[in-house]
């Protein structure tokens, strides 16, 4: 095919606005497809120093383009003088955070359903070394049969092939999932930013574990665990482990969100699972009654 170029699109209404991005509804002019078309200026880019998270973006969705689910495609990139055009994946039913505050909260059986292709996703992630870092409903979207995409790997991270083992969850020595970061290389959302890479600058995947964590209760109880009026307090609430569930809030659901909260990165539930599936999360009781091999082919169930 040959190289598109902005005017191969009609661009429609703003559907996504980050602080080095635009996303745009767009269709194709020859295909009549519907594309979601992130647009970033060169000059915000290069001002920001932001080229190196371009390049991992795009690296991070190359790599996940043939997960058969769970993330947005990047399925070309063009450029013109002033900006980088993006042409990903349009969810067609937006950000998972819209539906959390349409209803309020979910269901145990809806929030269960989304832990799990959650999970999932996370599984085919990491297993590619990549860290997405920024988790969030906010990134977490869902397309026209509510099925669940990641979006915007900005944030990525690619850990080195140098300390990953044959198996890439494998590694014996204790910095093998952990990339240590030469400065503070990024800091995530504060509410569901990770200990770690508070604290420590480290790059590790239970950071995004620990983003699961906040998810799920998010899902159940309405809000994410750690809030407060300012990013400092929140990361204040995150390093002192404060926090509570609400009254009512499932046990099993509990008791998996205390074992992903964990501030020793090392001992949160999963961080030791062998091979690429994480099969202590997945046995959890919190996810009692879960078909794995049939949760994409299922329609999941109705938010409501
Ligand atoms: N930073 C990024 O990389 N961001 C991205 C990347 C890729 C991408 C992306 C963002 C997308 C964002 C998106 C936003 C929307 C959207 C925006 C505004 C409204 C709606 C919408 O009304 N959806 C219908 C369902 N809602 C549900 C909540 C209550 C109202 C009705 C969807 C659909 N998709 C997308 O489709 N693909």
């Amino acid at each position: 095919t040959t190289k598109r170029s902005a005017k191969d699109y009609i661009f429609g209404k703003l559907i996504g606005d980050g602080c080095y991005s635009t996303v745009f509804l767009a269709k194709d002019i020859h295909t009549g497809k519907e594309y979601a078309i992130k647009v970033c200026e060169k000059h915000h880019i290069i001002r920001k120093k932001k080229r190196e998270y371009i390049k991992r973006e795009k690296d991070a969705l190359n790599m996940l383009f043939n997960v058969p689910h769970g993330f947005v495609k990047l399925y070309c990139t063009f450029q013109d003088e002033e900006r980088l055009y993006f042409v990903l994946s349009y969810a067609k039913n937006g950000e998972l955070l819209s539906y959390i505050n349409k209803v309020g909260s979910f269901e145990l059986n809806v929030a269960k359903h989304y832990a799990a292709e959650l999970l999932w996703a996370l599984e085919k992630m990491h297993a590619q070394r990549i860290i997405h870092r920024d988790l969030k409903p906010e990134n977490i979207l869902l397309d026209e049969n509510m099925h669940l995409c990641i979006a915007d790997f900005g944030t990525a991270k690619i850990l080195n092939s140098k300390e990953i083992s044959s198996s890439p969850k494998n590694n014996e020595n204790d910095n093998s999932q952990n990339e240590r970061s030469r400065k503070i290389s990024f800091v995530g959302t504060p509410q569901y930013v990770s200990p770690e890479l508070l604290h420590d600058c480290v790059d590790t995947r239970a950071s995004d574990l620990w983003a699961l964590g906040c998810i799920i209760y998010q899902m159940i109880s309405g809000l994410p665990p750690f809030r407060a009026a300012t990013e400092f307090l929140i990361f204040q609430k995150i390093l002192k482990m404060d926090y509570e569930f609400p009254e009512g809030f499932p046990a099993d659901a509990k008791d998996l969100v205390e074992k992903l909260l964990v501030l020793d990165h090392s001992k949160r539930i999963g961080a030791d699972d062998k091979g690429e599936t994480y099969h202590s999360i997945r046995n959890h009781p919190f996810f009692e009654g879960v078909d794995w091999d049939k949760l994409w082919e299922q329609t999941p169930p109705k938010i409501s």
